[in-house]
């Protein structure tokens, strides 16, 4: 069996007095598709804007492919990772927003090529041919020259999918990326991600409020709960048979709400 791919253990994170995430273990495989589900501040953001950097941990260790994250091993010691340790591990990972984030001044290829031309160094013939097909991946090469104010949010995003593909990363980091969009131009965008799923052999974390999707897409379902991870397993069994109260009285909302699981 091989080895995960992402190795958090036991990690810690408050924001002030608020203890966002309280001890939270988990492990990814190569290739594994997860859906983080649960209520509404239970830490999932949060998760992935740790995986990415974006945010710092107060405790506990995460590896990504066997290298610390956070640390950097040095003379068999553990030290705090220094921003180039960050940006190196930082380039194995992707993550697309809630809220797009693209370069609202530059065009659409230009928003593809900029980090592997900044960060990589890549050329930009180069970086423009991979941005296209990129593109095109997503189904917006037609629209290489808009600028952003231009698109469709449906179409933003699958922009924004495109510009997190181009550093190549081992990783996918999807938070909510259909939250933000009108229910026509959801599909669109969950299309991508089926793509994505059946082309590539990423990993991909998806945290996500479409239950039908989450259902369907994922390999593993992880639930969330004030920090927790409080139930993990097969889709159908955290859909249909799930054993914990709280992931019982939270799907229960779901349904009641008039959503698909
Ligand atoms: N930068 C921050 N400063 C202060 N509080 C924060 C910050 N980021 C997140 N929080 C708080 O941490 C809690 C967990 O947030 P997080 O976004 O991880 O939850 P979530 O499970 O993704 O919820 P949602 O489904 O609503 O996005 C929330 O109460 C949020 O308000």
């Amino acid at each position: 069996m091989s080895a995960p791919i992402i190795k958090v253990d036991a990690i810690s994170k408050s924001f002030g007095a608020f203890k966002v995430l309280d001890g939270l273990s988990m492990q990814v495989m190569p290739r594994e598709k997860l859906a983080l589900i649960g209520p509404s501040g239970s830490g999932k953001t949060t998760i992935l804007r740790i995986l990415m950097t974006l945010e710092r941990i107060d405790g506990g260790h995460i590896q990504i492919e066997g290298d610390h994250l956070y640390h950097m091993e040095r003379n068999g010691q553990l030290l705090p990772a220094d921003e180039r340790h960050l940006a190196r591990m930082r380039q194995k990972i992707g993550m697309v927003f809630q809220l797009f984030n693209l370069f609202p001044h530059k065009s659409v290829i230009d928003n593809v090529t900029l980090a592997p031309m900044l960060t990589k160094g890549t050329p930009r013939a180069a970086a423009e041919k991979r941005a296209m097909e990129l593109l095109d991946m997503v189904g917006m090469a037609d629209k290489a020259k808009a600028m952003p104010a231009q698109l469709s949010g449906g179409q933003k995003q699958r922009v924004a999918i495109a510009r997190a593909l181009a550093l190549q990363p081992k990783i996918m980091l999807f938070d909510e990326v259909t939250s933000a969009l009108d229910p026509e131009l959801v599909e669109e965008v969950l299309n991508v991600l089926w793509r994505l799923c059946a082309e590539t052999d990423m990993t991909m974390l998806l945290v996500t409020h479409e239950m039908g999707f989450a259902h369907d897409f994922a390999d593993r379902v992880l639930f969330f709960d004030r920090g927790k991870i409080v139930e993990e397993g097969k889709p159908d069994e955290i859909f249909r048979h799930p054993k914990q109260e709280r992931t019982q009285g939270f799907l229960k909302k779901i349904i009641a709400a008039g959503h698909r699981v």
